[in-house]
């Protein structure tokens, strides 16, 4: 059920793509519904490039057959695509649980357009429910730990940090060669104070809070499909 809902918002998300577009293709299995459905379109003429978000997403629209690029030699994107693991009615998101958040957010901050796809279970009243991926670098990974635990203590905070594993038990690492730190809050009440002070602690790369990027959604529910923002 699950998964028709996902390809559901995926093929609306598709149809919003028109010849000539430099897209943002996101991470994750939604995500990867919009690349399937980008790449039918692709191999029937629609003319695109993309500019992938993980190495997942680059072997996956490699395989599908869609041109591609790097934000290096495409540095502004029409149009980005991508699930989330929260949304909230403002577009905030948690992103990240796929790991790819630091490479998403440059991708999305590049793009004229975020549109998010997701499942309806995905939308929240308040954000912080799923746990938030903080990405740091390995170097000094306790002390970065602690200042993170001192800076929630310092916001009202509290909640476990707990370093990402991947299935064979070593720290997970992510593309660009960091660790994510997985921020149990349960209530993210100020998500912009906690956004900027994250961003203030030596070691921390990125974070999985996007606010002020997402410029539309398409949330797919047994009912429907429910379309929030600018399409
Ligand atoms: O942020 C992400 C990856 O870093 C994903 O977009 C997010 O985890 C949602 O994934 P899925 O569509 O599989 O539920």
């Amino acid at each position: 059920m699950s998964d028709n809902l996902k390809r559901a918002a995926a093929d609306r998300a598709a149809e919003l793509v028109t010849d000539g577009m430099r897209l943002g293709l996101g991470t994750g299995s939604t995500a990867a519904h919009f690349v399937s459905a980008v790449g039918e379109r692709v191999r029937a003429g629609l003319k695109v490039v993309g500019v992938p978000t993980s190495e997942a997403t680059r072997e996956q629209a490699q395989r599908e057959g869609i041109p591609l690029s790097t934000l290096d030699e495409t540095p502004d994107l029409d149009l980005t695509v991508d699930g989330a693991d929260e949304i909230d009615d403002d577009l905030r998101l948690i992103k990240g649980g796929g790991g790819a958040l630091l490479r998403e957010k440059i991708v999305a901050s590049a793009s004229q357009r975020m549109i998010v796809i997701a499942d309806g279970s995905k939308l929240v009243s308040k954000l912080g429910r799923f746990p938030l991926p903080i990405e740091v670098v390995p170097f000094g990974l306790t002390a970065t730990e602690r200042a993170i635990v001192r800076l929630l203590d310092s916001l009202g905070m509290s909640g476990e940090l707990v370093l990402r594993h991947a299935p064979d038990g070593a720290a997970y690492v992510t593309d660009g060669g960091h660790f994510i730190l997985d921020a149990h809050l349960e209530r993210i009440e100020k998500p912009n104070v906690l956004a900027s002070t994250l961003n203030n602690i030596p070691g921390v790369v990125e974070h999985g809070l996007f606010l002020g990027l997402a410029t539309g959604a398409i949330l797919a529910t047994g009912d429907g499909l429910v379309e929030l923002g600018q399409l």
